[in-house]
């Protein structure tokens, strides 16, 4: 039979491959996650993510007006609270003037039209390194929610356009969801962790924030890594309970559950490459071994093909200066 159809006839060139190509990654895709720390004139790298930084308030704006300049819309925060200010309960989270209300604050001075987002748990505030409050060996849930829901109404009155609980307690969208509406906070948005699975992936991220769990581990909060269909469970959960955007966390080890909630839902899904996805292409290509800015751009790919709308990754200003 002679051959009518030749796919590599829209291979042939440049041109023809930008003609068909299915999906483009633009500076609005990304999320960028920034760590904050006290002091000041202080920008120290990270051991463990090479080329990523902890930065105080003062030198936050730099960054800030940099990824703006960009056209990066968007910050993820999280803080690192000295030791002597962490407690089980997590009180520190709670202060007007804490770093976490003032870094969301100095974003919105430097960059007003910057989407500020917030990390909401306890595991940066608790002297047991938990996402919520330990009681006799376990992470209590309920009591943890109402935490989690006076945090999220602090971090909104501070000025954030949306939360992000990255706890995975149960019911805490709707603990938050009801307070921000209670609170005159309408339109304060959450953004759920939704699918969050206990990952050895986040390592170097506790080593950003020296958060790591004080014993134990997370597993009786976050998600088996075995488990497939209890993914859709938990979104559609958190969609009922008030989320307005969903995650699935973490990234590549993941993209089947991007997929199926991609799939499963009609709110915007968002995917977070997670700290340990970072160390292990800077490691590879400071080896030599992996071509580094090839890789990242085809990680990233995977994720819009899977079907995220937002991508939150360490990576987001190193892909927007390649393709610019
Ligand atoms: N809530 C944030 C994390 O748990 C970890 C993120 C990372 O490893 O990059
Ligand atoms: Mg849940």
């Amino acid at each position: 039979m002679q051959q009518l159809r030749r796919n590599r006839r829209l291979r042939t060139n440049d041109a023809i491959r930008s003609l068909v190509r299915e999906h483009v990654i633009t500076p609005n895709d990304f999320l960028v996650p920034l760590f904050v720390v006290e002091g000041k004139g202080i920008k120290e790298e990270i051991a463990s993510m090479p080329g990523y930084y902890r930065y105080s308030l003062d030198l936050l704006v730099s960054e800030v007006k940099d990824l703006w300049s960009l056209g990066l819309k968007s910050v993820l925060l999280f803080v690192k609270v000295p030791d002597d200010l962490k407690d089980n309960k997590g009180t520190e989270a709670l202060n007007p003037d804490g770093l976490m209300q003032r870094a969301i604050k100095t974003v919105k001075n430097t960059a007003p039209e910057m989407l500020v987002m917030t990390d909401v748990a306890l595991d940066p505030y608790s002297s047991y390194g938990h996402d919520g409050i330990v009681e006799e060996g376990y992470v209590v849930n309920d009591d943890t929610c109402k935490v989690l829901a006076a945090m999220s109404l602090s971090h909104a009155q501070a000025g954030a356009d949306f939360v992000a609980p990255s706890d995975m307690m149960d019911g805490r969208i709707l603990a938050i969801r009801e307070l921000l509406e209670k609170e005159n906070s309408k339109n304060t948005g959450i953004m759920s962790y939704s699918a969050k699975y206990a990952s050895a992936f986040y390592g170097p991220f506790r080593d950003a924030l020296d958060s790591a769990p004080g014993f134990g581990d997370k597993k009786t909060y976050q998600m088996d890594f075995s488990n497939r269909d209890e993914a859709i469970k938990e979104t559609i959960m958190d969609i009922d309970e008030g989320a307005d955007i969903v995650m699935v966390k973490p990234g590549l080890c993941y993209l089947d559950l991007v997929r199926d909630v991609r799939d499963a839902v009609d709110v915007p899904v968002a995917v977070y490459q997670v700290s340990g996805e970072y160390a292990m292409l800077k490691a590879a290509a400071q080896k030599g071994w992996l071509d580094h800015d090839a890789v990242m751009l085809e990680q990233i790919m995977a994720f819009k093909r899977a079907g995220a709308h937002i991508i939150a990754s360490y990576f987001a200003k190193d892909v927007v200066k390649l393709l610019s």
